[in-house]
């Protein structure tokens, strides 16, 4: 029977039939319960228009009403409601700025991206698929619903999309899907890039990364990607990468140091960037670690928090094994993991050396820092006093 996460959802598709609409389960959750997979958000096709949601629900949010979705919140969790609906006017290629709501589900999957996506369900587990999404999930294939070429034209991002759920679930293009994406890839260049990112964040961090990747290169689709279009032999050679990014830094920074890109480039992906930040710190590490060996008290204490994204970056570009664990431990081991661990801070020096501060005192904390940390002396107030004082007398005589 119906999962928990579906148990817990039933209850709007309850109400909503209780008011005399029709509701239904739909998208990405039927596909992944059908394929037994952990499911994400749950969305629901009804009959009733978005007023009519809100007034039948205590607690709502009007998240997209020009598209007929409310976000529909019960005992905490958040689902989006969606009307029955088709596209309206199609400007430039992306999602229109009108819909019209339609009477049937059918003519509300019908309107939807691939077969697969385009299967819903009812409140009994019943499966409604008009479309051969379940057979495509048999035989692991994606299949835009209808003509391949108006549903790339109704929204191009579909292209990426179909690429992000072959990283995803190792599936095949069918073959007049694939022809299309060859055929209105440069419909892609109408999209907000910050969609493009969505969908290709998703592609970096699928098991089947590499398929996708082979893909986006047989199609041409790359050609059409912010700052990529020259770097065919370099997303060639991402493809040959095995290991699984476990984070979206790290798929992030595998990609920019694979295909050589630096900060201009990423802003060109409008990245964040507080993201942006975290990626060129990965990326200024990999220039100098580039084996095992060159995991030195410095590089572990410099890089500390980024440790497991370097390391598995490394390891992915190298073929090898990472040791994430091993120096997450040597990391911990250090005899302090940042400056705020010191035993001593600027004020207790100030009074210390009875001095202003200035300049000197910087040089003095980064002399602290380093000692401790290569245990030239133990981390306790009175030592690094010590220390310190001896450090100045030194620095004097020379
Ligand atoms: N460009 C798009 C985006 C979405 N959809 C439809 O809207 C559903 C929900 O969209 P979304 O949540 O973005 O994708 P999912 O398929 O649910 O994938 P995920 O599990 O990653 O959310 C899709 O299944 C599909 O039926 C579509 O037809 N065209
Ligand atoms: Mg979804």
């Amino acid at each position: 029977m119906m999962n928990e996460q579906f148990q817990q959802a039933l209850s709007i598709i309850e109400t909503l039939k209780r008011h005399g609409h029709e509701a239904y389960f739909v998208g990405g959750a039927v596909r992944d319960y059908l394929l037994q997979r952990p499911l994400g958000d749950i969305d629901i096709a009804t009959s009733a228009h978005p007023q009519e949601v809100m007034s039948i629900f205590p607690k709502t949010v009007p998240v997209g009403i020009a598209h007929g979705t409310v976000m529909v919140i019960e005992r905490g969790v958040s689902y989006e409601v969606t009307t029955f609906r088709k596209e309206g006017r199609y400007e430039d290629y992306r999602r229109p700025k009108e819909v019209t709501f339609v009477s049937s589900l059918y003519e509300d999957l019908q309107r939807r991206d691939f077969t697969m996506n385009a299967i819903a369900m009812n409140e009994h587990g019943d499966i409604i698929d008009p479309f051969g999404g379940t057979e495509a999930l048999k035989q692991r294939m994606i299949e835009t619903v209808g003509d391949a070429a108006e549903r790339f034209n109704e929204d191009a991002l579909r292209m990426m999309r179909a690429l992000r759920f072959v990283s995803q679930l190792g599936f095949s293009l069918s073959t007049k899907t694939k022809q299309a994406i060859i055929q209105y890839g440069h419909l892609l260049q109408h999209i907000a890039v910050e969609r493009i990112a969505v969908e290709f964040e998703k592609l970096l961090l699928g098991p089947f990364m590499s398929k996708a990747i082979d893909l986006l290169i047989e199609t041409n689709l790359f050609c059409y990607l912010p700052e990529l279009a020259t770097k065919k032999r370099e997303l060639a050679q991402l493809a040959t990468y095995s290991i699984v990014p476990t984070h979206r830094t790290e798929a992030w920074a595998r990609f920019a140091f694979v295909v050589h890109f630096h900060q201009k480039e990423l802003k060109k992906w409008k990245l964040p960037n507080h993201f942006i930040r975290d990626v060129l710190i990965c990326l200024k590490a990999l220039e100098h670690i580039r084996s095992l060996s060159d995991w030195t008290v410095d590089t572990l204490y410099e890089y500390g928090p980024y440790i497991p994204h370097i390391e598995r970056i490394r390891a992915a570009c190298k073929h090898d094994e990472p040791h994430v664990h091993l120096l997450l431990k040597r990391w911990e081991a250090l005899p302090i993991r940042n400056r705020k661990e010191l035993a001593i801070n600027g004020n207790d020096l100030l009074t210390l050396f009875e001095r202003k501060a200035g300049p000197w005192l910087a040089t003095m904390i980064e002399n602290i820092e380093r000692a401790v940390l290569h245990r030239k002396v133990e981390n306790e107030k009175e030592k690094l006093k010590e220390w310190a004082v001896c450090n100045q007398r030194r620095e004097n005589n020379c």
